[in-house]
């Protein structure tokens, strides 16, 4: 991976009619990285992928790729590679044809054509299924084929919208390993459209967590799973209690509540994991509304004076029934500061 800026989007702003769907949108990535948009439904993801593929005309702003303004250029002029959540392959035509199909547009033909189809095959692992035809491969298998077609017409960026999202649990993550392994062999620029935030910090070079139509923080998985900086990136990477801060106490459902613990200068909000709760001593108290075992801890959900509180316990400790009280607390030292309630 180098470090010099491969792709930019620069003010991208577009819009569907009066609904602005990305709102002046800046992000630098560079070749050879791995950066997967995260964020909820409708934040832009899909639109801000169909920019790039020069599917749909910005309405103002400029992107940038190898160099080259190709804002204005079109989706076949842009080298840049598309694979869907659907596979979208030929059903009639085998496994090696829907791999030929774009090499073939492109003049390719005979001896020159068959090596970059093996090549294309053997990268995804799939060399044996050549002459089979998509219906009589696994999802899995279906997927690979579309990632082969795309490698093949070796693009400058490839990019990934929800492609494992059809896919079984198991699948899931084999894929993941997958497209990993794709992306490090063959050193190709790749944006991963998800909005499983366990899939982006598994396979990001760098997160881009989008808001809004905008980007909302860009960092490395360790930087937002640890160092979120507003409270919608913390919610989103799993802080299930965050309070703001106000003269260095808690703003909560009761008023403003002291915290232990100095609180961090500058922070504008606190927040705690599940697993960062004091459960059992403290100074708060909650009534157990929820308890769900996950494996090696059970979570409980408390209805407290504060609010509704999330708490993590060893699932190896004597389980806490419905209606219990139970004392906690939210100790400033084990938080994440956030420079940002809102
Ligand atoms: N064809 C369209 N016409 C009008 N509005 C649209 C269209 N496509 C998307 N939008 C709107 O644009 C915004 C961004 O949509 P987009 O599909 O980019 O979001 P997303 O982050 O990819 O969502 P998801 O995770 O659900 O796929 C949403 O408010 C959506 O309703």
């Amino acid at each position: 991976m180098s470090d010099h800026v491969y792709l930019s989007l620069e003010a991208l702003t577009l819009a569907y009619g009066d609904t602005v769907a990305v709102d002046g949108l800046d992000l630098s990535i560079a070749e050879g990285e791995l950066i997967t948009l995260l964020g909820p439904s409708g934040c832009g993801k899909t639109t801000t992928m169909r920019a790039v593929a020069g599917l749909l005309k910005p309405s103002s702003g400029r992107i940038m790729l190898d160099g080259r303004d190709v804002t204005r250029l079109g989706a076949n002029k842009r080298q840049v590679g598309l694979v869907f959540q659907s596979y979208a392959l030929f059903p009639h035509l085998s496994v090696y044809e829907n791999v030929a199909f774009g090499l073939k547009l492109k003049g390719e033909r005979g001896r020159d054509l068959e090596g970059h189809v093996m090549e294309g095959l053997k990268t995804v692992g799939l060399t044996q299924f050549a002459s089979r035809k998509p219906a009589e491969l696994s999802g899995g298998q279906q997927q690979r084929v579309s990632l082969a077609r795309s490698m093949v017409m070796h693009p400058k960026v490839l990019l990934l919208d929800e492609p494992l999202s059809n896919l079984d649990a198991r699948l899931r993550l084999e894929m993941r390993t997958e497209l990993q392994r794709v992306q490090r062999e063959t050193g190709v620029t790749m944006i991963f459209v998800t909005h499983d935030q366990g899939e982006a910090l598994a396979l990001a070079d760098r997160i881009v967590l989008m808001k809004g139509g905008a980007v909302e923080q860009i960092g490395t998985p360790e930087d937002l799973y640890n160092r979120p900086k507003s409270a919608f990136v913390a919610d989103f990477v799993g802080f299930e209690n965050v309070f703001a801060v106000e003269d260095g106490k808690l703003r909560t459902a009761d008023g403003a509540v002291p915290v232990s613990g100095t609180v961090p200068a500058g922070a504008a909000a606190l927040a705690w994991r599940p697993a960062m709760v004091a459960l059992g001593s403290g100074p708060h108290h909650g009534s157990v509304r929820g308890v769900s075992f996950a494996g090696g801890t059970r979570e409980y959900l408390l209805d407290s004076s504060l609010g509704p509180i999330k708490a993590e316990a060893d699932a190896a400790l004597p389980v806490h029934d419905l209606g219990t009280t139970l004392a906690f607390d939210l100790p400033a030292e084990r938080a994440a500061p956030l420079q940002r309630y809102a």
